[in-house]
């Protein structure tokens, strides 16, 4: 006889079955934020996360940022960084940094971890196979009192302008997971820093991915007193950012939860990476947290 702790397995299971049923074949992008990825634990439970979706026949592609691992080498060099709608100003020197820091630390060092899961990652930037090609991001600002609009250069700042997901679906037909970097060339052949959030969008569209989960290190979208907007829709959004509400890191964010559902995605979820197994709470059971974007 099975006792009850195999039985509630077992529900467990079941419970998750048609999830299983509908996704397998189905593309998941999931962004995970430098500021989820400061907890080991919650690094190593990210991992078995994504082998787990691997395992029942999803195909979860990762897309990671690393923003304050950018500041903190930064602030070592000596050099300031200013942002401008979430976005981090660039120099050529900074995109220099931008790039060792993700694609050479922090994408090996997702890898490794996929891999200690028993994962097969493969490590990408936009720049490897062509994946994405960038374009310089145009931003203008309104004076407050003269509403004039002027341009802001940004500098390297990039946005994918064309993505070729050929690289990926060779990864994952040959079994692997890939994990990209937010780094990409221009047809000037310059290197552009990318927002990861904006990076895993695109790559989401591309993909025509079934979800995109976003994972950083608040509960969701929060209200102006700091209580949890469990559902939002584009108008929603908009309202929000008009109001002040969304702000900073949030802004780029939600940028991408509404191309994404507007392109084709079923839903964008904003996670709270701090939380353990986040995301499999959020898909496979009904105690799903976060912010639900759906159009
Ligand atoms: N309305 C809001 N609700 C939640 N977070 C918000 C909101 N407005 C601004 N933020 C900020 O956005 C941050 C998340 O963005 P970001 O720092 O870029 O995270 P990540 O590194 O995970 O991409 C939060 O930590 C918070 O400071
Ligand atoms: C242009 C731009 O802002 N690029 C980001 C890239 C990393 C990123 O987006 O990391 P998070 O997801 O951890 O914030 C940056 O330089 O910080």
């Amino acid at each position: 006889m099975a006792d009850a702790a195999g039985l509630s397995k077992v529900e467990v299971l079941i419970e998750a079955l048609p999830y299983f049923q509908r996704y397998a074949g189905r593309t998941f992008v999931v962004k995970y934020g430098g500021h989820a990825m400061g907890n080991k634990q919650a690094a190593r439970d990210f991992a078995e996360d994504i082998v787990l979706l691997k395992a029942v026949g999803i195909n979860p592609v990762v897309v990671h940022g690393g923003g304050p691992q950018i500041g903190d080498m930064l602030s070592r060099l000596g050099v300031e960084s200013t942002f401008v709608d979430g976005l981090r100003v660039t120099d050529e020197a900074t995109a220099k940094v931008a790039e060792m820091v993700l694609s050479g630390g922090i994408n090996k060092e997702l890898v490794g971890w996929l891999s200690n899961a028993g994962g097969k990652a493969l490590g990408l930037s936009g720049k490897d196979g062509g994946l994405v090609t960038a374009r310089k991001v145009e931003r203008t600002a309104r004076d407050p009192e003269s509403l004039i609009e002027s341009v802001v250069d940004l500098g390297f700042v990039g946005e994918p302008a064309h993505v070729d997901t050929s690289v990926i679906d060779t990864a994952v037909a040959a079994g692997m997971i890939p994990v990209i970097a937010p780094i990409a060339g221009g047809e000037d052949g310059a290197t552009y820093n990318i927002n990861a959030d904006t990076m895993a969008g695109a790559v989401a569209a591309a993909l025509g991915a079934a979800r995109l989960f976003l994972l950083t290190d608040v509960a969701g979208v929060l209200d102006g007193n700091g209580n949890l907007l469990s559902d939002l829709n584009p108008r929603d959004i908009a309202k929000l950012r008009e109001e002040g509400v969304i702000k900073g890191g949030m802004v780029p964010k939600l940028e991408t939860c509404v191309s994404a559902v507007e392109s084709g995605c079923e839903a964008a979820v904003v996670l709270d990476g701090r939380i353990p197994h986040a995301m499999l709470l959020e898909f496979f059971t009904a105690r799903g947290a976060g912010t639900l974007v759906r159009a």
